[in-house]
């Protein structure tokens, strides 16, 4: 049996056109739920990392509207608050499930740090998409209003907010998720990418930031020499030439072919780009398997009939 760490988009949890209500959410996270069910069914040891790109921006906005009335909070704490409320809809869906399925199995949530640089060079440019998409309009009546807001076209769906998003370097609860692993207990960890903190004279603090859950996905699975890390997103399989009448899907690509078509531009910066490059993350630290497909075809892509599988170079 496998350990497989399965990484969820925070797209897939609130999806394109959503307004992002918690019955929404809950939808979502049912349907995501049956195939990772079927994989701990079948005996896998099984963690699951997500996104909260849409969900952080959502709770930025809503601490931003309502400042007038109570304190706003730093992004890192926003970030540990979509952590707390992702992880308790996960975490409560699955509970449901696996009773309904006799799944003799406990899973828990644990509130994840992970270390950045605070010299990255991400603190001065922000790369990270968050929140809700804007029409062009929209965006620009913001901007007019706030010109310290930054916003980036998104793959095509819209505009969005961005943020800084610094490189995990370190998954502070690393100990306690294998802990947790060991004992048989499923484990959801290391949401939105782990809360941003940094290291100042032997202590850690937060600092405002969102994490890519791709890259702190792979660096956890390489931590816990987990057998697949499974990058799971809105496409079946990754594309060369994605949208066009010549788009051709890969059912395999190795780290070099990925290089070539990083330079290329195949992969943008703020949807695919960050999921190939999480894949070769992984591979250079001694990982084995990085497929990256859609949450419905997650058994399928196991058996090597689809997703797009990362290799090492032959
Ligand atoms: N070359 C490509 N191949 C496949 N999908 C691509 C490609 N380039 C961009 N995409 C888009 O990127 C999306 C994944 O990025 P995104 O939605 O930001 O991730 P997440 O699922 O983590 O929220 C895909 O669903 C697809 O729409
Ligand atoms: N933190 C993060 O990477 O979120 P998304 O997957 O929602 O972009």
């Amino acid at each position: 049996m496998s350990k497989i760490v399965l990484a969820i988009g925070g797209n897939a949890i609130i999806k394109e056109g959503q307004k992002g209500t918690i019955e929404e959410q809950r939808q979502n996270l049912l349907e995501s739920s049956k195939p990772v069910l079927d994989l701990m069914d079948q005996g896998h040891t099984v963690v699951i990392t997500h996104g909260n790109g849409p969900q952080v921006g959502n709770t930025l906005i809503r601490g931003e509207m309502a400042k007038s009335v109570i304190p706003e909070y730093p992004l890192d704490v926003y970030g540990a608050e979509t952590q707390g409320n992702i992880g308790y809809l996960i975490q409560q869906i699955f509970k449901n499930e696996m009773s309904a399925r006799n799944i003799n199995k406990t899973i828990a949530t644990v509130v994840t740090q992970s270390v950045v640089d605070k010299e990255d060079p991400a603190f001065q440019s922000p790369t990270k998409p968050i929140g809700p998409f804007y029409s062009k309009e929209d965006m620009e009546k913001i901007v007019a209003s706030d010109e310290n807001l930054t916003f980036v076209e998104d793959a095509g769906r819209g505009y969005r907010r961005v943020v800084a998003s610094p490189k995990p370097v370190r998954i502070v609860e690393k100990e306690a998720i294998e802990t947790l692993l060991n004992n048989g207990i499923s484990v959801i960890s290391t949401g939105g990418g782990g809360i941003p903190v940094v290291e100042n004279d032997g202590k850690i603090e937060g600092i405002e930031a969102v994490i890519d859950k791709d890259f702190a996905s792979a660096l956890l699975a390489a931590d816990i020499s987990a057998d697949y890390l499974f990058i799971l997103t809105g496409v079946e399989q990754v594309a060369i030439n994605f949208g066009k009448p010549n788009q051709e899907n890969l059912l395999e690509m190795t780290i070099d072919d990925a290089l070539r078509y990083l330079d290329e531009g195949q992969f943008p910066k703020g949807s695919m780009g960050p999921k190939i490059e999480a894949a070769i993350l992984f591979l250079q630290k001694g990982g084995k398997n990085c497929i990256i497909t859609s949450i419905d075809k997650l058994q399928e892509a196991l058996e090597g009939k689809t997703g797009t599988r990362i290799v090492n170079n032959k």
